[in-house]
């Protein structure tokens, strides 16, 4: 059996949980303290909560961050420098160029979850022969954009159409939505990297996906990808395929 450490409780980690394959169990949980007595009640106690990584006895076959970026920042170095195999979700963690430096330099081994995007592949393929341009756009529901920058650039309420509200890096879009904006950084990290990567963030009132629509020119011709996500029930911030990424990474654990 596989054991594998959550970081987060929240809706992604729960759709997680719920689809966790047969041979791999989650062992810990990082998580607020205000979830540690439903951790322990929910998995009768097989279950540990912790506060911080660093706290657990044992070694997790993988870490599974489905937190946020300030989780990476916060637990990411230290679970790599355990030697452990930390996944990530949160990857615009990364646009923070000292902290993906050092993530990349301490040890153990790190892996980027594709999150709700596909084609992360053919990116990274095409990449091998050279790239000349990579856009990428988000459009989602105002619910999705809600709590959120965008409500300091546009008033969501009264979008009526659809509306281009942030056009910039990923760096910046990554910063700037920090729960809306990490495919931007996927895209970016495996194509043309931060600063190049070209991002529009949209608001669409007739719209209850998300969807992200992927441009790619280069060496090896050009390819257009749309991909409209269902989100999640419980956080309409977050598609089903982000979270199923996550599994997917469990059940690679379960393979190997
Ligand atoms: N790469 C991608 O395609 C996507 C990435 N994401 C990332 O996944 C994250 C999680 O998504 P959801 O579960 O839907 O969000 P959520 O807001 O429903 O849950 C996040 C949970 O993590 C906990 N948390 C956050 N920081 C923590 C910390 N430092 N220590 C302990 N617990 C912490 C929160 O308390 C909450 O329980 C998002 O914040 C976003 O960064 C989300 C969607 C797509
Ligand atoms: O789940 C999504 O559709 C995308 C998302 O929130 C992100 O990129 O952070």
């Amino acid at each position: 059996m596989k054991k594998v450490m959550l970081i987060g409780y929240g809706a992604m980690a729960q759709a997680v949980i719920e689809r966790l394959p047969a041979n791999v169990a989650i062992g810990w949980i990082v998580a607020r303290e205000s979830h540690h007595q439903a951790i322990l009640a929910r998995f009768h106690g097989d279950v540990t909560p912790l506060v911080d990584p660093l706290a657990c006895e044992g070694v997790p076959d993988l870490v599974l961050e489905c937190a946020s970026q300030q989780a990476v920042a916060q637990y990411g170095e230290a679970v790599l420098r355990r030697g452990w195999h930390l996944a990530v979700v949160s990857t615009g963690a990364l646009a923070d160029s000292e902290l993906e430096t050092r993530l990349l330099n301490a040890g153990g081994k790190l892996t980027l979850l594709a999150g709700a995007v596909a084609g992360i592949d053919g990116l990274s393929a095409a990449k091998e022969g050279g790239l000349q341009r990579v856009t990428y756009q988000s459009r989602k529901s105002p619910a999705s954009w809600r709590g959120s920058y965008a409500e300091q650039l546009i008033d969501l309420g009264a979008v009526k159409e659809a509306q281009i509200f942030f056009e910039g890096s990923a760096r910046e879009a990554a910063r700037l939505f920090p729960a809306n904006a990490n495919v931007a950084a996927t895209v970016a990290l495996g194509g043309v990297g931060m600063d190049d990567t070209r991002v529009q963030l949209m608001v669409d009132p007739a719209t209850k996906r998300n969807t992200h629509t992927l441009h790619v020119e280069g060496l090896f011709g050009e390819f257009h990808l749309e991909l409209s996500g269902l989100p999640l029930a419980s956080n309409p911030k977050t598609s089903t395929l982000a979270a199923l990424s996550a599994v997917r990474a469990c059940r690679e654990l379960a393979q190997c």
